[in-house]
Formats: C-alpha cells, sequence, structure tokens
C-alpha cells in the first residue's frame, strides 16, 4: 500500500509485483482479475525481456478487465553500458499499443514517482468517465420516476392546470 497525491488527493494504492517466471504464471493470471492500472516492464539491458512485452500485453488483454490503463516501462535505465533495447524501441512499442512510455531506475529512482503519478491519474481519468457515463441515464430515471408520480396525482383545481397537455 502506498499513499500517492494526484491532483491534490490523495490516493491510497495497493500495489501487486508479480512473478515474471513461466511457472508462476498461473497465480500472475489471477492478479489480472481485479488490476485497474499495470505496469508492462521489460530491462534496457536485456532485449529478450522487452521480446517479451508481446506476451505480457496479449495475457492483459485476455484477463484484465477492460478498460484497465497500462503503461510500459524501459527499467534499469541506470545500466547505460549494457543496454541492448533502444529508447526509440520502446517509445514505438508504446506508441503500438497506445500506451505512455517511461524509462525508469529502481537505483537511481528515475522516472519511479512520475510513472505512478501517472498511471494513478489514468485510472482517476478512467474512473471518472465511467461516473459520468452513470450520471446521465441516472437523472433521466429520476426524470421519469417525476412523470410517472404526476400522472398518478389525482385531478383537482390545484392540479388541473398542469395536467392539460394542449
Ligand atoms: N541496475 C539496476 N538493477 C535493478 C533495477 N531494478 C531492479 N534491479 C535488480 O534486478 C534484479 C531483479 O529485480 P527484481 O525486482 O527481483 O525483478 P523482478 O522482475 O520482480 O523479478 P521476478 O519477480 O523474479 O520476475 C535485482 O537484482 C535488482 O536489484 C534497476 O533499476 N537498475
Amino acid at each position: 500500500m502506498k499513499t500517492i497525491e494526484v491532483d491534490g488527493i490523495k490516493v491510497r494504492i495497493q500495489i501487486w509485483d508479480t512473478a515474471g517466471q513461466e511457472r508462476y504464471q498461473t497465480i500472475t493470471k489471477q492478479y489480472y482479475r481485479r488490476a485497474q492500472g499495470i505496469f508492462l516492464v521489460y530491462d534496457i539491458s536485456s532485449e529478450r525481456s522487452y521480446q517479451h512485452i508481446m506476451k505480457w500485453v496479449s495475457d492483459v488483454d485476455e484477463y484484465a478487465p477492460e478498460g484497465v490503463q497500462k503503461i510500459l516501462i524501459g527499467n534499469k535505465a541506470d545500466e547505460e553500458q549494457k543496454r541492448q533495447v533502444g529508447r526509440e524501441q520502446g517509445q514505438q512499442l508504446a506508441k503500438e499499443y497506445g500506451m505512455d512510455f517511461y524509462e525508469t531506475s529502481a537505483c537511481t529512482n528515475l522516472n519511479i514517482k512520475e510513472s505512478f503519478t501517472r498511471l494513478t491519474e489514468l485510472v482517476l481519468q478512467a474512473h471518472r468517465k465511467e461516473l459520468e457515463g452513470l450520471r446521465t441515464p441516472a437523472s433521466n430515471e429520476l426524470a421519469l420516476a417525476e412523470l410517472e408520480e404526476d400522472e398518478g396525482k389525482p385531478e383537482g383545481p390545484e392540479n388541473s392546470s398542469k395536467t392539460c397537455w394542449c
């Protein structure tokens, strides 16, 4: 659990670090179901880890809820001398999948806070959209309920002018 502040709002986020190894993948898939935001992380000093991202994306598409927010991360950016994956390759892949992209380093803290803040922002934005989507039909329902109630009112001098539709 971690609390971060986004647009002046304190948000408590729960972070799961899923295992990358093949043998844990059955367990990993169970984490996807409740996820609202996902970092897809490769290691810039490992071309293989970059190639694996496509597999992770297809797993996420299959098992994560629709509308889950995703960000691509190229970690170990401090290991410049061992770099096997260019920054542009990361940018290109992120663009293909419509994701934001950061190169990070857990050792130097490069872009760690920024990427967490961004993912939280994206999740909040997605939720705001969801809520706005819900608000419109709800107000229609209210309007409808009012009409029905009017129709049920007994006719009298007070209501007769209101029930005239001509
Ligand atoms: N230089 C450098 N090393 C890192 C960085 N992040 C992680 N490491 C090292 O990479 C190794 C693997 O780190 P983990 O955090 O276990 O990686 P993981 O992807 O969670 O590994 P699994 O859970 O086994 O899939 C450790 O030795 C870390 O110290 C980084 O940004 N820079």
